[in-house]
């Protein structure tokens, strides 16, 4: 059994609110991502299920019960660090198995669960190297196995993949689904990298300024995002978001464009919105005349198997995913169709989304 929840954590150092009110809640089994950019409080809530920081506020249940007085250790949870923290002396084999040793664990087993759990890394040749031996990617390898070579309750990881190149992050990105599918623990892992989050999270949690902004499988939250702001944080290229107002049947920009106005929810006459447009909802094509931008080409981003094409319309910039063989000149006239049924609307002050 390995079920993590948080209820109500509040945390400040100072004047700096690190938590404020995070409740989540990993189911037993899952790989459970924290996303989040640089400061949302990400570390901190990871520390404090662990028990290794002390809440201003707030419960951590493990398994259902109340742990959030209980040490560390009996928390029986493994934490993986973005800094390998190997043992600079031993061997791959000697940092490995150190957490069982610690245990008083027979050397037969000692050596059949180090023997298997290298085999899962692919890490069996490196077994009498020492850390300075390694390369970066096999020293968080080496970290990895360290943690995986337990069976805890869960495994709790702080961005264990920053410091690898992008070939070998891309790589241990699909070696952590296998790994976490072979072994079927709890994963609650935490990421600045929303591609890492939506490549491998059962769920994932956005955080923001110590706040959960939503809570839901990766694709929820690609494609109902809660506010603008989860909207932008997640998805590559980022979304565009035009402000807007309703008016009657349709929808009239800032910079003077307008569209028919999509099926969402209430929106007063006059209210300030953005319309979230996402690259691949909105095309150089033009299908459906009735729901169309005119722009001018402001730039071409060539991606190789496909072109991101930055559309000025009025004061603003729209990305639109094109062929790869497109082609063009600062300057030209473009029309932009638009998939209004997938388009997102928020209220401008709020952010939050108005719901379909
Ligand atoms: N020990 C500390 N003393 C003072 N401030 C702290 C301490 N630990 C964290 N903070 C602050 O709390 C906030 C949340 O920090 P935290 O490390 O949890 O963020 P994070 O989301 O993990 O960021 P990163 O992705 O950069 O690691 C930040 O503003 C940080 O500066």
């Amino acid at each position: 059994m390995g079920s993590i929840s948080t209820q109500g954590l509040r945390k400040a150092f100072g004047d700096v609110q690190a938590l404020d009110d995070v409740t989540i809640d990993v189911p037993d089994g899952s790989f459970f991502v924290i996303l989040g950019p640089s400061g949302a409080g990400k570390t901190t809530t990871l520390r404090a299920i662990a028990g290794l920081e002390r809440l201003d506020a707030g419960t951590v249940r493990l398994d259902g019960l109340d742990a959030t007085k209980a040490d560390p250790a009996a928390r029986d949870l493994a934490m993986v660090f973005q800094s390998y923290a190997l043992y600079p002396k031993r061997t791959a084999f000697d940092n490995i198995a150190s957490p069982l040793r610690a245990r008083r664990t027979p050397a037969a087993e000692i050596t059949r669960r180090v023997d298997e759990v290298s085999a899962l890394l692919h890490i069996e040749k490196l077994m009498k190297r020492r850390p300075a031996q390694m390369s970066g990617g096999e020293m968080q390898r080496v970290a990895l196995a360290r943690a995986l070579v337990r069976s805890p309750r869960a495994f709790l990881m702080d961005e264990p993949l920053t410091n690898l190149d992008l070939k070998l992050r891309v790589e241990m990105r699909t070696e952590l689904t296998r790994i976490h599918r072979s072994l079927g623990g709890t994963f609650l892992y935490v990421t600045n990298d929303q591609v890492e989050a939506m490549s491998m999270a059962d769920q994932v949690a956005v955080l923001k300024e110590g706040r959960v902004q939503q809570v839901g499988t990766p694709r929820e939250v690609y494609e109902r995002p809660a506010n603008s702001w989860v909207a932008a944080f997640v998805g590559n290229p980022r979304i565009s978001l035009l402000p807007c107002r309703a008016e009657g049947t349709r929808l009239v920009g800032d910079g003077g464009w307008s569209l028919p106005r999509p099926r969402t929810g209430a929106a007063g006459d006059g209210q300030p919105l953005l319309l979230g447009l996402r690259a691949e909802d909105v095309s150089l094509d033009r299908r459906d005349a009735a729901a169309a931008l005119d722009g001018e080409l402001y730039a071409l981003e060539p991606l190789g198997d496909r072109t991101v094409v930055d559309v000025r319309v009025g004061s603003e910039v729209l990305k639109v995913k094109a062929r790869p063989s497109v082609t063009g000149r600062p300057g030209d006239r473009l029309t932009v169709s638009v998939d209004l049924d997938r388009a997102h609307l928020f209220d401008a002050g709020t952010g939050l989304a108005l719901t379909r």
